[in-house]
């Protein structure tokens, strides 16, 4: 089964003339590969990742995600699919800064319904991975800095185990050696099983992954977003 398949996809926002599209004619993307995906700014990788999560729906085509047509399912059904399966990371990490690094995590598990006796430990496990201290598990988020809140959005995005994981320009605020360090842990931690979609503008990264994808290589002759 692949991980992602588009199918004829044709998408416009309602506020641009539809001869302005982004168009994919196919695309493919089997379990478990780790993809990095770049194209000029304005191009329209944020919006495909948009599409990808069911945030927004094309005008044509079909969007499969794990086999399932995202299309088909309803926005209640969309909503609990994206939380069971995909995991997200964007520059703004969008942590509750009121909760406590561990809560922060386990809001994301109660959400996708995966919440077990076991949840409390894997939290713990996963922010050892990521070399937080345990003294700031049960400190309020927002008293973090910003690696270490990078850390748990990296914790975060990991808890469910998705087997989806779209990261769209998580670096673009880090400086090399803090980017070199969070794609290092990001990788580390990702179970094999899992697709990754990374978007970034610095085509230094593209050596880590095991595709690099540009988005004008994917869309067909249109006159683009
Ligand atoms: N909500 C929106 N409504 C209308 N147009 C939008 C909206 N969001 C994005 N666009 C337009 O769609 C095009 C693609 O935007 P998108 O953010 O997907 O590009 P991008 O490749 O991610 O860019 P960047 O690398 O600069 O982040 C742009 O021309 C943008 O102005």
């Amino acid at each position: 089964m692949l991980a992602i398949e588009l199918q004829d996809i044709v998408f416009h926002y309602p506020s641009s003339p539809p001869e302005h599209a982004l168009c994919i004619p196919q695309w493919q993307v089997p379990p478990g590969q780790r993809l990095f995906l770049h194209g000029r700014s304005g191009s329209g990788k944020t919006t495909l990742l948009r599409l990808l999560t069911g945030m927004m729906s094309p005008q044509q085509g079909q969007i499969r995600l794990l086999g399932e047509n995202i299309q088909s399912l309803s926005p209640p059904q969309r909503d609990t699919f994206r939380a069971q399966h995909i995991g997200q990371i964007s520059q703004q990490f969008y942590l509750l800064p009121y909760l406590s690094v561990a809560d922060n995590i386990r809001l994301a598990a109660v959400l996708a319904k995966k919440s077990s006796a076991f949840l409390d430990d894997r939290i713990y496990q996963l922010l050892e991975q990521l070399d937080m201290p345990p003294a700031l598990f049960h400190q309020p988020a927002g008293r973090l800095s910003q690696g270490q809140q990078q850390r748990v959005a990296i914790a975060r995005a990991l808890i469910n185990r998705p087997a989806l994981l779209f990261a769209d320009e998580p670096t673009s605020a880090l400086d090399e050696a803090s980017t070199a360090a969070f794609i290092r842990l990001l990788l580390q931690n990702l179970a094999t099983d899992t697709t990754l979609i990374m978007i970034s503008h610095d085509h230094r990264q593209a050596s880590w992954f095991d595709q690099s994808v540009a988005l004008q290589d994917l869309t067909s002759v249109s006159k683009g977003l």
